[in-house]
């Protein structure tokens, strides 16, 4: 679904954040991304989601979705890609304040001339039914996030990018927004990466891969990792 080869990024300031990395996701699988503060996890997640560019270094095929090339795609290709083929759980891409909840859920479906009836029924699968007319001030982070998982999952991507999706939420929340999320993506049939610091929220996926230096790899301990 997903393959990264050969993946290096050197920021502006010489600083080599990601050196070499090749991983292969695989359809419907559930992965966290973990590893320490500053090796480049968000790094990777904006690559994948063509919000930064990698080296000129990289091979062509630095980065494959679908089989398709990313460095190959024009603007409005790679637009259409992203906007049809993947769903971001991202803080930049907060829930718009100006619009209703149904209507933030609506987005992507609007954004691909979908029918957007299923924005209604994705925020009752997400608890947020009989809401649809509420504000995005009038609810708790846990709730917010709840919209934003809706709004990711809404157009059905598959592949869905998720950065500390659980970063600014109390356990008990961080925890039924997991399983949420964990359940609406088995049900669409989604690849889902999510980068976590929280072994609570990593030990909900099929497959942990630490990030280092030396590229990624597979791991089965969670204990490996600081909170
Ligand atoms: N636009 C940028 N320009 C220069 N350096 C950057 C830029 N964005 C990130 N970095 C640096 O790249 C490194 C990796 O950052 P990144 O946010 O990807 O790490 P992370 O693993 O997600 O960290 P954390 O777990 O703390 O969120 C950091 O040292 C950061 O300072």
């Amino acid at each position: 679904m997903l393959e990264l080869r050969h993946l290096s990024k050197t920021y502006g300031n010489g600083r080599t954040v990601l050196n070499d990395v090749s991983w292969h996701f695989k359809a419907g699988e559930f992965v966290a991304i973990m590893g320490d503060s500053g090796v480049g996890k968000s790094t990777l997640l904006n690559l994948i989601a063509g919000l930064d560019t990698p080296d000129a270094s990289c091979p062509a095929d630095a980065i494959m979705v679908d089989g398709v090339a990313l460095a190959s795609l024009d603007d409005d290709a790679a637009t259409r890609l992203r906007r049809q083929r993947m769903g971001f759980i991202f803080q930049a891409f907060h829930v718009l304040p100006h619009l209703t909840l149904v209507q933030n859920v609506a987005l992507p479906l609007l954004l691909n001339d979908l029918p957007t009836a299923a924005a209604s029924d994705m925020l009752a699968a997400v608890g947020l039914g009989g809401r649809d007319h509420d504000f995005p001030h009038q609810l708790s982070g846990g709730e917010m996030q709840r919209v934003a998982i809706a709004r990711a999952l809404v157009h059905r991507p598959a592949l869905v990018l998720a950065d500390e999706p659980t970063g600014n939420l109390d356990p008990d929340t961080a925890h039924s927004i997991l399983e949420l999320l964990q359940r609406e993506i088995k049900a669409t049939g989604a690849c889902a990466i999510m980068v976590t610091h929280a072994n609570s929220a990593a030990a909900k996926s099929d497959k942990i891969l630490h990030l280092s230096k030396i590229g990624i790899q597979e791991t089965t301990n969670v204990k490996l990792f600081d909170q």
